[in-house]
């Protein structure tokens, strides 16, 4: 029979060796007769015959080099290429082609599908196979890691029905995860051999703490696993976040730690309260657990809710009037921040004391008073994507702060750099032409009633009145230098940062920070710096002034900072200044971070 077998050139060999062996060995072999026949049955079986056919071709195949993609991150690898290039685009007609090509929606889409499908990141997903098991017999797994430095990165519990140890968490990219063999709500059965019935968690990690070397985990599937797709989405986090201090994370050893500001690439959203991130660039592959959005809104509500209670208990007659800001600031937060003017009038937005003092500033600010309480909204993540500079579009650069601290003085400064470059919009004004003034120089000349309609149509990013006539700055104006390929600085009144953070503008928002009392009282006094306060700029700041500076500084930073790219503390003022010309280089030539709607 073997030899019948053997002469047909379709058999595999590996199989008829096999045969052979089993017939020869057939004397020395405790099995029965029947258990022989089944055996020689099998190994001479149609099905088995074809089985092997197909394993061997896929084999072959696989051996082919070009059945296999030779990376699968090439959008990555377009996008450092991208960051390489975009510095060089001026230098090199190559790199700007290169730039420009790389950058083509069609192009990204191809490297996207490559990706996809070299990652076997296929949508839709079929659906599991259903395993055929005795309605009485359970698959058992058995999954073999070893134990090295590394984490396991995967979190178990007790399934709260069955009382069973299942597997709650795999964390991306962990040693768990990149074996493949073991998914969320598998029942962990023994360890080491050691059962884990009726055990707690707890008891379940000491044995695995007191494992050495390979680590055999007896596990029955959990219906229905499907793999962890990873998600790409990148957010901005807008507060700190330290695990240790957590006591709501399920697993502090899986936690990630971060600060406000930091990139964090989302891995996975699957669970409402815990989300798997990674921080951008670092090179651990292992993801770790954060509070989901859900999670930390609901938290900060709480604690607002906790600090609201006691200030409630601490308030006095005299600070209703800010209770509709005040309940969202930090106990400690500075109470009798300004108000906001509104029109018409000439209250500053400075200080509540500066109504009573005349100023030198010409356009003040006006919006509706619960404008600047808008951190009713809750910060937690903001999803952000890479925007790539623009040839000849420059993102315009807002310089925020609070009055006095400087801004002027760093956008005079940075313009006469390069008049040619940077360039500040030109403001519009309802009071008439004075001797020597041309229009469109120091103003745009408008009547009152004009610059009213525009003002109520929303297309003034500030506006203000002083001494009976309007002043104030068009959306327009900026966008025009924007257009004309300028660098368009402006210095903005910080109301304004809502109206100017537009998918249309792309604003880089650079917070100029005034350095402690003491170092700001040194610094201005020692150049004989002008109170902006001072209605002609005759004298130097009053230490009341510095601290008006301080407390505006530290209320802007409460509301905005959120909305700040860059923070420039103004003390010594070359050191600020090459700090400017710096933030203002890399805009214009590296990729950086905005809201992920404006590059859509
Ligand atoms: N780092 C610094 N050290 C010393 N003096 C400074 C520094 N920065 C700014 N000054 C001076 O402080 C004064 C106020 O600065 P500037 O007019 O730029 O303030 P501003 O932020 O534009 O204020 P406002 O918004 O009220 O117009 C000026 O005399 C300026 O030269």
């Amino acid at each position: 029979m073997t030899a019948a077998v053997m002469a047909n050139g379709n058999w595999d060999p590996a199989l008829s060796r096999l045969l052979v062996s089993l017939e020869e060995a057939r004397q020395v072999l405790p099995s029965s007769e029947e258990e022989f026949g089944f055996l020689s049955d099998l190994l001479q079986s149609k099905e088995l015959h074809a089985l092997v056919k197909v394993h061997n071709k896929i084999i072959n195949n696989g051996k082919d080099e070009k059945f296999h993609p030779t990376l699968s991150n090439s959008m990555q690898i377009a996008l450092e290429v991208l960051e390489v290039v975009a510095p060089r685009t001026c230098i090199s007609e190559d790199c700007k082609e290169v730039f420009m090509l790389l950058q083509k929606p069609h192009i990204q889409g191809l490297l996207c599908a490559h990706d996809a499908v070299a990652q076997k990141d296929y949508f839709p997903r079929l659906p599991e196979i259903p395993l055929e098991v005795d309605e009485d017999e359970e698959t058992i797994k058995i999954v073999q890691l070893v134990k090295s430095n590394e984490p396991l990165g995967a979190t178990i519990k007790t399934d709260e029905e069955t009382g069973k140890i299942v597997i709650a968490r795999i964390m991306h990219g962990g040693a768990a995860d990149r074996s493949g063999l073991i998914h969320v709500g598998d029942e962990v059965c023994e360890v080491n051999g050691i059962s884990v019935e009726g055990k707690t968690p707890n008891d379940v990690l000491k044995i695995l703490q007191s494992s050495e070397g390979t680590i055999t985990f007896k596990l029955v599937p959990a219906d229905g696993k499907s793999g962890l797709r990873e998600s790409k989405v990148r957010v901005r986090a807008h507060f700190d976040y330290a695990s240790a201090t957590d006591p709501y994370i399920p697993c502090k050893e899986a936690g990630l730690d971060f600060v406000k500001g930091d990139i964090l690439h989302i891995v996975s959203q699957d669970d409402a309260y815990w989300w798997q991130a990674r921080r951008e660039g670092d090179r651990n592959m292992r993801a770790g657990l954060i509070p989901s959005r859900a999670l930390q809104e609901r938290r900060i509500i709480h604690e607002r809710a906790q600090i609201d209670k006691a200030a409630g208990e601490e308030k006095t007659s005299e600070d209703e009037t800010w209770n509709l800001g005040l309940h969202l600031l930090p106990t400690n937060f500075p109470v009798g921040l300004c108000s906001v003017s509104v029109l018409p009038g000439c209250q500053s937005p400075k200080s509540p004391r500066c109504a009573s003092k005349p100023k030198t500033k010409k356009i003040m600010y006006e919006l509706a008073e619960n404008d600047d309480f808008d951190r009713e909204e809750i910060a937690t993540y903001e999803e952000v994507a890479k925007l790539y500079p623009r040839p000849g579009l420059h993102r315009p650069v807002v310089l925020i702060g609070p009055p006095g601290v400087g801004r002027n003085e760093l956008k005079r400064r940075l313009i006469a750099t390069d008049p040619e470059k940077y360039k500040t919009p030109i403001p519009y004004t309802s009071r008439s032409v004075r001797h020597g003034e041309v229009h469109g120089k120091e103003y745009f000349f408008v009547t009152r009633e004009k610059m009213e309609e525009e003002i109520e149509s929303g297309k003034f990013i500030e506006f203000g009145e002083y001494k009976g006539n309007l002043y104030g700055t068009s959306a327009e104006s900026v966008k025009s230098l924007v257009n004309a390929g300028y660098v368009c600085i402006l210095n903005p009144h910080y109301q304004a940062l809502k109206m100017l953070r537009t998918p249309q503008l792309k604003p880089y928002v650079i917070y100029i920070k005034p350095p402690p009392f003491d170092v700001l009282k040194e610094t201005r006094n020692a150049a004989y710096a002008r109170s902006t306060f001072d209605e002609n700029n005759s004298r130097g700041f009053t230490d009341e002034e510095f601290r008006d500076m301080l407390h505006s500084a530290e209320r802007i930073e409460f509301l905005y900072s959120h909305l700040f790219d860059c923070t420039i503390v103004n003390a010594d003022l070359s050191a600020a200044f090459e700090h400017l010309v710096q933030a203002v280089t890399r805009v214009e030539t590296e990729p950086l971070w905005v809201p992920a709607s404006w590059v859509q």
